[in-house]
């Protein structure tokens, strides 16, 4: 039974996963109202839901703005397996990567550096939060084996929802002070999606993972987690050349790659290496981010803890390399923000938009999303029979 002033109300209640309303989710069994009291019966994804609260207080709080509603009463329930699939039907979910169709309009990053500890990590999690601040919907695919440290840098502590053979990804909203563009509904508020190599690791425990596992590991990333319409997905991955740079040129051939390097010269050469192996797996080099640039001290002088000039340096070579220009997108510098951020799992992007840093990485998500994709290092679908 639904009352249609009352149902109304509740499409303004979107699942904080699936980021619909929870009416087309057919997650609203009955919606009745009787004098001033409401009554709601809705149906969670799965039993166990960790979102349920989220939910049950949003309704609640829907069902009383309606006029004379003085009273709910939310009752709850779990969606059958039959309903589950026939959800899953109607988001489109396929097990298939989505990503890798030509058609797909999700722009894909994968962050890579030659070395380990450049800052790659940070600075995926800060242009994730400087995309979704400019309204965009945003992924992130933390594949750094190793190093795994999105979900701390993006505060995220719940897992993921498993629902049947259905990854549903924990997300973020960007906080209403970071979010210029957004009118405070839902359908204008950016956000950060992410899944985790950590996530489905039990403890603090290392991965000892081969190649064929990774690339097993990223390949149900991709399958398996329902990410729904992505405006901007990046890919973390470990530092150098390895297998899942190579899985991930495989699995994303329209991925473009944000090559992150520090400003010492002796870092160059084995970021350009990273950068060259763009010529084997035919992807494009979208650019260089220089991280851990001069710091400046509160006399207001500069310190080159790692030197100048090499993100230059690496841009230069690989655009004689590539024999495109491959353009040094900006210079990050050394800030203490930057690590408190990342410590507290507040990107500085959102919790310190006034610093340099954080002004950087906004001005390099901004020049990314308006350049669009480019031609260059793509093969052109040339026809020679
Ligand atoms: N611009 C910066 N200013 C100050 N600290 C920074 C800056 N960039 C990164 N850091 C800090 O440097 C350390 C290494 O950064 P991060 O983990 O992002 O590097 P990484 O390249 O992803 O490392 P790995 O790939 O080895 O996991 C972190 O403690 C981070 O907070």
């Amino acid at each position: 039974m639904l009352d249609e002033a009352l149902f109304q109300a509740l499409a303004e209640v979107y699942d904080p996963e699936l980021r619909k309303p929870i009416t087309e989710l057919g997650m609203v069994e009955s919606a009745q109202v009787q004098g001033s009291l409401a009554q709601v019966s809705i149906l969670l994804t799965i039993e166990g839901c960790p979102l349920r609260s989220t939910i049950e207080t949003e309704v609640r709080q829907a069902a009383l703005g309606l006029d004379g509603i003085e009273q709910v009463e939310v009752s709850v329930g779990f969606m059958s397996p039959e309903q589950r699939s026939a959800l899953r039907s109607s988001l489109g979910h396929t097990k298939t990567n989505p990503f890798a169709v030509k058609e797909s309009l999700t722009r894909v990053f994968a962050v890579v550096s030659g070395k380990g500890g450049v800052g790659k990590s940070s600075m995926t999690a800060n242009l994730a939060a400087a995309f979704a601040a400019q309204g965009l919907s945003v992924g992130i695919v933390d594949a750094d084996v190793h190093g795994f440290s999105i979900p701390g840098l993006m505060g995220i502590t719940q897992p993921p929802t498993r629902m049947d053979d259905m990854i549903l990804p924990p997300v973020v909203e960007v906080p209403s002070s970071a979010s210029p563009v957004s009118d405070g509904t839902a359908e204008t508020h950016g956000f950060v999606k992410v899944i985790s190599i950590g996530m489905f690791i039990e403890g603090n425990q290392p991965v000892a993972w081969r190649g064929p596992m990774l690339h097993r590991a990223l390949e149900q990333f991709l399958t398996d987690v329902h990410f729904g319409d992505l405006d901007v997905l990046l890919l973390d991955l470990p530092p150098g050349t390895g297998d899942i740079a190579i899985s991930m040129a495989q699995l994303l051939p329209h991925a473009e790659l944000l090559l992150v390097s520090t400003p010492q010269h002796a870092a160059v050469e084995v970021a350009e290496r990273a950068g060259t192996l763009s010529l084997q797996t035919e992807q494009k080099v979208a650019g260089v981010i220089e991280n851990m640039a001069a710091m400046r001290m509160p006399d207001g002088s500069l310190l080159e803890i790692f030197g100048s000039g090499g993100g230059e340096q690496l841009s230069d070579r690989l655009t004689d390399t590539l024999e495109y220009e491959v353009p040094l997108l900006g210079s990050i510098p050394l800030e203490t923000n930057v690590r408190t951020g990342g410590d507290e799992g507040m990107p500085i992007v959102w919790g310190a938009p006034e610093t340099e840093a954080a002004q950087t990485i906004s001005h390099i998500a901004e020049e990314l999303a308006h350049r669009g994709r480019g031609l260059a290092g793509r093969p052109l679908p040339l026809n020679f029979s």
